[in-house]
C-alpha cells in the first residue's frame, strides 16, 4: 500500500495520547482568562489546531501572535503538569521509530503544538535525534487543516508529497495531510475509525504503531 521515503509524525494524539490532558487543561486555563471552554468548542477549535488559531476562535476575534504565544505557553504549562506523572508513548512508537531508522526512512515532526511541548515529549521519550526536521505550530502562517505544515516538513526533508506518509489522529490533521497530497494514516487515539473514515485519504486507520508496523513490514 505505501511506497514511502519519509514519515511525517503529528505529535499530540500520535506519539502520545495527550488529548485527554489537553481536554482537562483548556477549561482550567479558560477559567483563569474568563472563557468557558467545553468539549464541543474543543472539538471544533482545539484538537490539531495551533494555539493561535484556537485562541482567536475561542475569543471570537483577531489576536496578536505575541499574545497568543504567551497565553498558549501558560496553558501548556498546566497541560505538562497534568500529563507528566503519567507520560508514556503510544504503544509501539519506539520500536516503530527504530524500524524506520533501520530502513533509512527519514522522519519529521509536524505538530501544531509550540516547540516547548515538542521538546518536552521528544526529550522525555529520548527520541529527538531520530528526527531530521521539526516543524512546530509557530513556524507556519496557516495551521491545520491547511496543508502548509506538512508541505514545509516535506520540503525541509527534500521529498515530494507522494513519498511522505503522514500519521495523524485529529480531523484537522488528517484533512491537512490529504490536502498536502500525502498518503495519510489515521491513529485512533482521539477519534474512532468511524469518525476518521470520512476524512481519511482512502487509506487505513490503525489503533497503534504495532498495527502500522505490520502494514509497512508486509510490503
Ligand atoms: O498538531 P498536534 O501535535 O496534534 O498538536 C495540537 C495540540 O497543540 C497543543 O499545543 C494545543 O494546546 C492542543 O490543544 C492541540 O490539540
Amino acid at each position: 500500500m505505501y511506497d514511502i521515503k519519509a514519515v511525517l509524525f503529528d505529535m499530540d494524539g500520535v506519539m502520545v495520547d495527550s488529548n485527554p490532558y489537553h481536554r482537562k487543561a483548556w477549561p482550567i486555563y479558560g477559567e483563569k482568562i474568563g472563557l468557558e471552554i467545553n468539549d464541543k468548542l474543543m472539538e471544533k477549535h482545539v484538537y490539531g489546531h495551533t494555539n493561535h488559531d484556537a485562541l482567536e476562535n475561542l475569543f471570537g476575534k483577531k489576536l496578536d501572535k505575541s499574545l497568543t504565544t504567551k497565553l498558549g505557553e501558560e496553558k501548556e504549562a498546566i497541560y505538562r503538569d497534568l500529563i507528566r506523572p503519567e507520560l508514556e508513548p503510544v504503544d509501539g512508537l519506539i520500536d516503530f521509530i527504530k524500524f524506520l531508522k533501520e530502513k533509512d526512512i527519514k522522519m519529521a515532526v509536524a505538530s501544531s503544538a509550540p516547540r516547548s511541548n515538542i521538546d518536552f515529549i521528544l526529550d522525555s521519550f529520548n527520541i529527538k535525534s531520530a528526527f531530521k526536521v521539526i516543524v512546530d505550530g509557530n513556524m507556519v502562517k496557516s495551521g491545520k487543516p491547511n496543508p502548509e505544515i506538512f508541505l514545509k516538513a516535506a520540503e525541509m526533508l527534500g521529498f515530494p508529497s507522494a513519498e511522505c506518509l503522514v500519521i495523524e489522529d485529529s480531523l484537522a490533521g488528517v484533512e491537512a495531510g490529504r490536502r498536502a497530497g500525502m498518503p495519510t494514516a489515521g491513529i485512533t487515539t482521539t477519534h474512532s475509525e468511524e469518525e476518521l473514515a470520512p476524512v481519511a485519504f482512502a487509506d487505513k486507520n490503525f489503533n497503534d504503531f504495532k498495527e502500522l508496523f505490520l502494514e509497512l513490514s508486509n510490503k
